[in-house]
């Protein structure tokens, strides 16, 4: 009987497992579920995560530079699109309703773990192989969906009321879950038959990138800023 291979993706998985279960249990995401979080809190998190995610969207612009068929070229396009758009879109509501502007959001400066986070993922993403540019935004994207997922279901009930609601539709959306998941099957595709060493090396980069996220989710919570 042929053995059930195992997909590189599941192992990265499994190995950030832990790290993953920390941030869902972290008070910040538990109190986008519960819809507890503070308001001010969310709206440090809203900026932080704007400018955040404008140097991610340009990762999707490396990957159509680094990719290897016009196919892969076209899904980058789409992603680059897809985030600039459809997420940040969601960032500008709550901006707007908040009484923030565009230009505010936009001019917003990153705290020290922003600023590591993204210039960790931009250092991989200049002088890494498309594997290692992928395994370095993975976290971002799958850990979020699922996240998204899991609030939705654990907090079903009082979604109707919850201020965060547009957050958790986002996040838990089939949109925004094809987009990880196409990521997800083109690392198995690029990693297959390749050797341990190449396979550590991503590894590292999933669970530096786990970890940043937990990082990131602490410092919204302790709205962490630069001390001097
Ligand atoms: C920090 C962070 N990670 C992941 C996502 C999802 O794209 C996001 N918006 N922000």
């Amino acid at each position: 009987m042929p053995v059930e291979k195992m997909l590189f993706t599941d192992r990265l998985y499994q190995s950030a497992k832990e790290i993953w279960e920390k941030s869902y249990q972290h008070p910040f995401v538990q109190g986008i579920g519960k819809g507890t979080l503070a308001e001010e809190t969310f709206i440090y998190y809203m900026k932080q995560d704007y400018i955040y995610l404008i140097d991610y969207v340009k990762l999707f612009a490396i990957g159509v530079q680094k990719a290897h068929n016009l196919e892969t070229m076209e899904r980058f396009a789409h992603l680059l699109h897809e985030h600039l758009h459809f997420e940040m879109e969601l960032h500008r509501k709550y901006a707007a309703e908040f009484g923030i502007t565009r230009e505010e959001l936009e001019a917003t400066e990153p705290t020290p773990v922003n600023l590591a986070y993204t210039r960790y993922m931009l250092n991989v993403a200049h002088n890494g192989t498309l594997a290692e540019l992928i395994a370095a935004l993975l976290p971002c994207a799958w850990h979020y969906a699922e996240t998204g997922k899991r609030l939705k279901e654990q907090y079903k009930d009082g979604l109707e009321i919850n201020p965060y609601k547009k957050w958790i539709e986002t996040y838990s959306s089939d949109q925004f879950g094809a987009l990880g998941q196409w990521l997800i099957e083109l690392l198995n595709e690029l990693t297959d038959g390749k050797p341990e060493r190449e396979l550590t090396a991503l590894e590292k980069h999933f669970l530096i990138t786990s970890k940043y996220e937990y990082l990131f989710w602490d410092m919204n919570y302790l709205k962490q800023d630069w001390q001097i």
